[in-house]
Order: structure tokens, then C-alpha cells, then sequence
């Protein structure tokens, strides 16, 4: 972890990776955006993307919207760590289940090589005692993005002292602490201020914000040097 905050790029595919071949990100993130805010790219796009990154920047990969249950998302983890990607994310959606649910991962998590990313969400229900039961079941790092794509930014559901908040909180626990959720490129400055050890971008790198269309090469440029 370092006080300069560096940045993500989810792509979509190994064509989309490639594109970003001249301004690679700091993590290359995979996932699938048509299909959700975590939606899971096949296992196969995941290992052929991890394979042409070759160490050149680190790569995570988000194991899919999954009902929080250990029996669905168990499997989904150690698929995707068996990709060779360096972080796996999993989403926290919340609901009555979650907690029975991280108790029965903490071996799972604890006993793999590979980090899991917790990543929790600012239009969802959301207590601070989650960083405490997000330690004890063993993940290497919290982020907080956006569940519903709908246009609402980070910044429009949180104020910045709430960011703050979870900034120092995730870091004073020694954890990994990313921040993502529709961010604009105008919204840079202001978070960086926060001193995450990443931003993390889908949106922002599509024309026009679509986010299922097509990563554009020139928004990624300005993106990494809005952070440089
Ligand atoms: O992990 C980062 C996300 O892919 C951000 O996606 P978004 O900018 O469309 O919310």
C-alpha cells in the first residue's frame, strides 16, 4: 500500500485488455458489465487475459452478482483464483444471510494463496461492523462501488466525509481500500485527496458512459493522467 493512489480498469474482454497494451493499468480488472456490477467473465477470457498481462500489472477478476451463500460462492472463488489472476473480488450484497455466510468462508478465504477483495456498496444497506466481520474472514481488501448502474455515482450517494471515513477505516486496519461506482474523471481530484490505494473505472473508459459498449483507449489515457 502506498499514498499514491493508482488506478483500475475493468475490461471485458482480451481485445479490450490489449487496447489498453500502451497505458496499462495498475489492475487490470475483468468482468463481465452486461451482466452486473460484478458480473463474471468465463474462466477461460479470465486465464487468457492473466496470461498476455504476464506480470506487466497486477489483474483481479469479480466472481459474479452472487446470492450470499457459501454454497454458490465457495466454488466461484477458488474458479476464479485457479485463473492465476492476483485479487478475486466478491460482492457483499447484504441481506439476513451474509453474515452466516462470511463465517463459513473465513476457512476458504484464510487457506487460499490468492487475495479476495471484499466489495461492498454504497446504494446498498451498509453498516461499518462490516470491516470488522470482513477481517475476521480473512480478505485482503475492501471496496466500495455502486450495486445499481444506473448512472448515480459514488459521489452522488456518499458525502465526502462518509468516503473519508471508510478510507481510514479500511486503512487503518491494514487493508487494501478501492474506491469505484460510476466515477468521473472529474471526480479524480477530489478522491484522490482520500489517499485510497485505488480507483477503479468501467464508466469512465466508455464513450458516453456506456458501460457494456466498448473501452475507449483515449479516456483511459486521460484517466491515468488525471492520476499521475
Ligand atoms: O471495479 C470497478 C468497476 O468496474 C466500476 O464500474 P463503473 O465505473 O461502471 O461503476
Amino acid at each position: 500500500m502506498s499514498n499514491n493512489t493508482k488506478w483500475l480498469a475493468s475490461v471485458q474482454s482480451l481485445e479490450e485488455a490489449q487496447s489498453l497494451n500502451e497505458c496499462l493499468p495498475d489492475i487490470l480488472d475483468m468482468k463481465q458489465p452486461a451482466q452486473g456490477a460484478l458480473g463474471a467473465l468465463p474462466l477461460d477470457v479470465v486465464k487468457n487475459v492473466v496470461k498476455w498481462a504476464s506480470g506487466r500489472c497486477l489483474t483481479s477478476a469479480t466472481v459474479g452478482d452472487l446470492p450470499m451463500q457459501v454454497q454458490f460462492i465457495e466454488p466461484a472463488i477458488m474458479k476464479m483464483a485457479e485463473t492465476g489472476v492476483d485479487y478475486v473480488k466478491v460482492g457483499l450484497f447484504g441481506g439476513d444471510e451474509q453474515a452466516e455466510c462470511l463465517q463459513e468462508l473465513t476457512p476458504v478465504i484464510k487457506q487460499l494463496n490468492t487475495p479476495v477483495i471484499a466489495v461492498t456498496f454504497a446504494d446498498r444497506h451498509y453498516e461499518k461492523d462490516v470491516i470488522k466481520q470482513v477481517l475476521q474472514t480473512g480478505f485482503s481488501g475492501v471496496m466500495i462501488d455502486t450495486a445499481e448502474k444506473n448512472g448515480r455515482s459514488l459521489l452522488d450517494l456518499w458525502s465526502v466525509d462518509a468516503l473519508t471515513d471508510f478510507v481510514n477505516v479500511v486503512k487503518d486496519a491494514q487493508q487494501l481500500c478501492g474506491l469505484a461506482g460510476a466515477l468521473r474523471i472529474d471526480d479524480i481530484a477530489t478522491l484522490r485527496t482520500l489517499q485510497p490505494d485505488y480507483l477503479g473505472f468501467r464508466s469512465a473508459l466508455c464513450p458516453d458512459r456506456k458501460r457494456n459498449g466498448t473501452l475507449s483507449v483515449t479516456l483511459a489515457k486521460t484517466i491515468a493522467s488525471a492520476l499521475q
